[in-house]
């Protein structure tokens, strides 16, 4: 077997020796609190997330979804275990170059949008770039522009555009420095079945056409039909990954953990 084919296993890949992960988590536990309030929310996570391709988490709530992503793009200390983002081991980093790794190489996508209300479209796709001090590469821009669909919404600020049109510029920002990978936090959750849809699709094109790295957290079986694999988490551990998913099969798997006073949401 080879070391990709297991990397939900516990034998994870040596640092810098899968170069087909975008970014990996070893042995990754996470505690909140102590004595009475303490909680394992990641109990010994191993798993690699392939580059180039869309991944979604799923599992029930209170399963550890969020704060895997936090912890594996750096918004959140890990109790123990390594993160890597590429070759550089996250978990290694001071705060300051925390910052600019966050800032270099991931890109997020959230739930609310924020967006900067009086700026344009397009001034809040080149924001993150513009306090960089970086130049947009104009070409890429342009692709990212045409594949979010918004040419002609560019001028406008985001209180004149849907939600599922400000969701699509937020996306279109977190692609426009063409970052290792994007993670997403339930990036349709605010919005409606028909503007998730158009969000989910511009997502998946984003992987097939421009080859971007996207994981995204999700409750919603077909959302996460979306994705090229499902890792599904139960108790801070991932107990299973399912390949082509369809909306189907992802919620027979999620009824599967639908144990008494646990709902999958
Ligand atoms: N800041 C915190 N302090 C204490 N406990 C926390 C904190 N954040 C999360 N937890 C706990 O860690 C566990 C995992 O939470 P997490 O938010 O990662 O789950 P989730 O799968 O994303 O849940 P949901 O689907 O409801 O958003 C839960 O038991 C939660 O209560």
């Amino acid at each position: 077997m080879t070391d990709s084919a297991r990397s939900t296993s516990d034998a994870a890949p040596a640092p810098g020796a899968e170069e087909d992960f975008a970014a990996r988590a070893r042995r990754v536990s996470k505690v909140y609190g102590s004595g009475d309030a303490r909680v394992i929310a990641l109990d010994g996570v191993t798993v690699g997330i392939p580059r180039g391709r869309f991944t979604a988490v799923m599992g029930p709530s209170g399963s550890g979804k969020s704060t895997l992503m936090h912890c594996m793009a750096g918004l959140d200390a890990v109790t123990e275990g390594e993160v890597f983002i590429g070759d550089t081991e996250l978990t290694a980093l001071r705060d300051k170059q925390l910052t600019r790794l966050r800032r270099d190489k991931i890109g997020f996508v959230f739930q609310a949008f924020n967006l900067v209300p009086t700026l344009t479209a397009l001034e809040n796709i080149t924001l993150p770039m513009d306090i960089a001090g970086r130049r947009p590469d104009p070409e890429w821009l342009d692709r990212v522009v045409d594949t979010v669909g918004l040419r002609s919404r560019l001028g406008h600020r985001p209180a004149e555009l849907s939600g599922g049109q400000q969701q699509r510029v937020a996306c279109a920002r977190a692609l426009a420095s063409r970052p290792e990978i994007i993670f997403a936090d339930e990036p349709t959750g605010n919005l409606d079945s028909r503007s998730g849809a158009e969000v989910l699709a511009f997502l998946r094109d984003s992987v097939r056409e421009m080859g971007q790295t996207i994981v995204m957290v999700t409750h919603d079986p077909s959302a996460a039909a979306y994705a090229d694999q499902v890792l599904f988490l139960t108790d801070g551990q991932i107990v299973d990954t399912m390949a082509q998913p369809t909306a189907e099969r992802v919620l027979e798997r999620m009824k599967g953990f639908e144990l008494p006073g646990v709902t999958a949401r």
